[in-house]
Parts: C-alpha cells; sequence; structure tokens
C-alpha cells in the first residue's frame, strides 16, 4: 500500500462506497476491536513512569530488536514516560571469549577483575547502549544514552555473591546506594526516552559493575515508578526449574520472598530485583519472554496477562490495581513532541 493522505471518498460512510468499501469496513471492525480493548489501558497508564529492563539475551535477534524499539515507542506516543535499562550480559561474554577471557558468574553476578570492568563498560556503553538508542531513534529523536556514571545517576558500594547464605568475593561487583534521578526526571519531562547502562560509580571513586535487574529496580523505586517490566529469555518465572515449564502467571510479593532462597543463576538478581521494586513502592514488577515479538504491548494494553507478575501482599480490588502516580500530569509531560 502506498503511503497517501486519505481523500475525501476514503472518509464517506461506508455504506456510500457500495458493497466491496462495506465488507473491507467489516474486516477492518477486527482492528478496532484491538484498539478499543486498549483503550481502557491507555487511559490508566496515561502519563505513568515505566523502567523497561532489556536484558542482553532479548537483544539477539534483529527482528525482536527492531520490534523492542517500536514497542518502547509506542509507549512514548502513548503518553507514557519510559526509561529502558538495558544489560548485555551475552554481548560481554562474547567479547571477553574473543579476547580468550572466560566468564564466571556466582550467585548470577560476572566476577568482575579490573579487566572485565573495563570490558563490561566498554560493551555496554560502547555497543549495547548505542545500539538501544539508534534502534529507538530510527522511529525519531527519542532516546537519549546515559551511563548510571553520568551525574551520579547509580553510587554503587562493592558487593559479594551470596551462595548456600555465604557470602562470595565476585570483585567489582556493586550494589547501588544511591540513585539521584533528577536527570532521567528532566530528560523524560523533555519527552525523552532515556537508555540507561548499568555501570555505576562507587562511594569509593570507582566504577563498579551492577547487574542490570538490579539497576532497573532502584531506578524504577526512585522515580516512584507503576511498573518495572524485565524482559528475559523465558516466558517468565518457572515453578520447578528446570524440571518443569510451568510459569507462575502471579505472585504475592510474600510468595515470591518464600521462593527466593530456592532460586538459581539468573533468575536470583532478577527476581531480588522484583523484590526491591515493589517492597519499594512499585505497585507491579513484571517478568516478559523477550523472545515474543511485541511482548510488552501485548502485556500493557490487552487483556491477556503474560508471564509472571509479582504484586504487593494487598492489591486493591477496585477501581485497577494500577494506578499512575501523576495521572493529572502536566501537559508538558504528556504527548508532548520532542
Ligand atoms: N525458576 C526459573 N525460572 C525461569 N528461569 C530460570 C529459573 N531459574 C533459573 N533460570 C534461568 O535464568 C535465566 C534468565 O536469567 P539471565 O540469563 O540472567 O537473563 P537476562 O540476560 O535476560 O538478564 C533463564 O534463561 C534460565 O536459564
Ligand atoms: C554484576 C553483573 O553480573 N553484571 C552484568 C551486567 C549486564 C547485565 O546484567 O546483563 P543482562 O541483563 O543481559 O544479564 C554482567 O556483567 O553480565
Amino acid at each position: 500500500m502506498t503511503d497517501t493522505a486519505p481523500t475525501s471518498a476514503d472518509a464517506a460512510p461506508a455504506a456510500h462506497r457500495g458493497p466491496a468499501a462495506t465488507a473491507r469496513g467489516h474486516a477492518a471492525l477486527a482492528k478496532t476491536q484491538v484498539l478499543i480493548e486498549a483503550l481502557p489501558w491507555l487511559s490508566r497508564f496515561q502519563g505513568a513512569t515505566i523502567v523497561v529492563k532489556y536484558g542482553g539475551n532479548a537483544m539477539t535477534e534483529p527482528a525482536l530488536r527492531a520490534a523492542f524499539a517500536a514497542d518502547i515507542v509506542f509507549l512514548r506516543y502513548s503518553g507514557l514516560r519510559v526509561v529502558v535499562v538495558h544489560g548485555g550480559g551475552p554481548q560481554i561474554t562474547a567479547h571477553l571469549a574473543r579476547l580468550g577471557v572466560e566468564s564466571t558468574f556466582v550467585g548470577g553476578l560476572r566476577v568482575t577483575t579490573p579487566e572485565t570492568m573495563d570490558v563490561v563498560r566498554m560493551v555496554l556503553l560502547g555497543q549495547v547502549n548505542r545500539d538501544v538508542v539508534g534502534l529507538v531513534n530510527d522511529h525519531g529523536p527519542f532516546a537519549v544514552g546515559l551511563s548510571g556514571e553520568d551525574a551520579n545517576l547509580f553510587t554503587a558500594r562493592r558487593r559479594p555473591a551470596i551462595v548456600d547464605g555465604e557470602e562470595v568475593d565476585v570483585g567489582l561487583v556493586g550494589d547501588i546506594v544511591e540513585v539521584r534521578a533528577a536527570t532521567v526526571d528532566a530528560l523524560l519531562d523533555s519527552g525523552k526516552v532515556p537508555v540507561i547502562a548499568s555501570v555505576a560509580r562507587g562511594i569509593d571513586g570507582g566504577v563498579y559493575n551492577v547487574n542490570a535487574d538490579t539497576a532497573a529496580a532502584e531506578l524504577a523505586v526512585a522515580l516512584g515508578a507503576t511498573k518495572l517490566v524485565v524482559l528475559t529469555d523465558v516466558e517468565g518465572l518457572y515453578a520447578d526449574w528446570p524440571a518443569s515449564d510451568e510459569v507462575l502467571s502471579e505472585l504475592s510479593i510474600t510468595q515470591l520472598e518464600e521462593l527466593l532462597p530456592t532460586l538459581a543463576s539468573g533468575m536470583i538478581p532478577k527476581m531480588e530485583a522484583c523484590r526491591r521494586a515493589v517492597r519499594g513502592g512499585v505497585p507491579q514488577a513484571h517478568v516478559l519472554d523477550g523472545r515474543v515479538p511485541h511482548a510488552i504491548l501485548l502485556e500493557i494494553f490487552t487483556d491477556d496477562g503474560i508471564g509472571t507478575l509479582i504484586t504487593p501482599d494487598h492489591e486493591p480490588e477496585c477501581p485497577p490495581t494500577i494506578q499512575a502516580p501523576d495521572f493529572q500530569a502536566p501537559s508538558s509531560r504528556i504527548g508532548e513532541r520532542p
């Protein structure tokens, strides 16, 4: 179909344009249903802040990357304040392998020597961040890339991994102790989409490798976000992984905390991040399958719940479970073209 402007004939009622046009009109009805289904969700999320964690495993296919960028821009045009915090674990591992360095993870965290830290910083900022910014900006001048070091967005303190209740040193890995979200807020106010790499400045002035799930959760709390969405490479949290692939579709924070000690590998920081977000006041943390094209749009704008949703213990039943903190946000925050 060519991209021509609608004519007055297009605008005429279907009944005045003969049987073929009427049939076309009926076919189009299905599309209007999809749009109408989105209406309550559009209203609910208007002006709300949503933090999307984009995991390195969800970035592998070019078509999926393009679909992700389109979703982000769709959310932005729909009046949401969208922040992307990205990982890039597989990309860091691939680069280290090219340098002949093997990657080691303990409790889901990369063992990070000073040499590894240089590669983490280079790959996350020089490669992954640029790629995500570029994909979003194929749709217009929205994305602005940042490191957690910029304007001291994230300050971190060295942390160990915990294995069977024991602390294990994993090198230059940090936990975020302070978030200065003013720069991110200012970008959101001006209609931009901040795209943030999970590298942090240390309280000792050094540079720390922070798990991207952890960084996304801390930022969601600091921004008073309505929702944290974590995109990964599984359908959600499996009840008995790896023995079963039954997805737990909804968990209260207490149920999650009971499960946490039984979790393995990459799910540990992911579910700890969801716990941190919900305990920190974010009403919903959602783990979604980033291998499903347009998973974010499916989750946010349709009635089909997918993935694993973590909520506080006592959800209000009605009105809606999600309340945008700045529902009446000033118009300069919503729908304004950058
Ligand atoms: N209970 C579980 N449910 C689902 N996946 C699990 C579970 N426990 C461990 N995993 C593993 O965690 C991985 C997701 O974490 P990770 O590889 O760090 O993803 P990402 O790169 O998206 O952050 C899954 O691919 C799976 O191998
Ligand atoms: C401390 C730690 O493990 N940091 C991660 C940071 C990137 C990340 O979290 O990437 P994904 O979201 O793709 O897993 C790492 O070095 O792999």
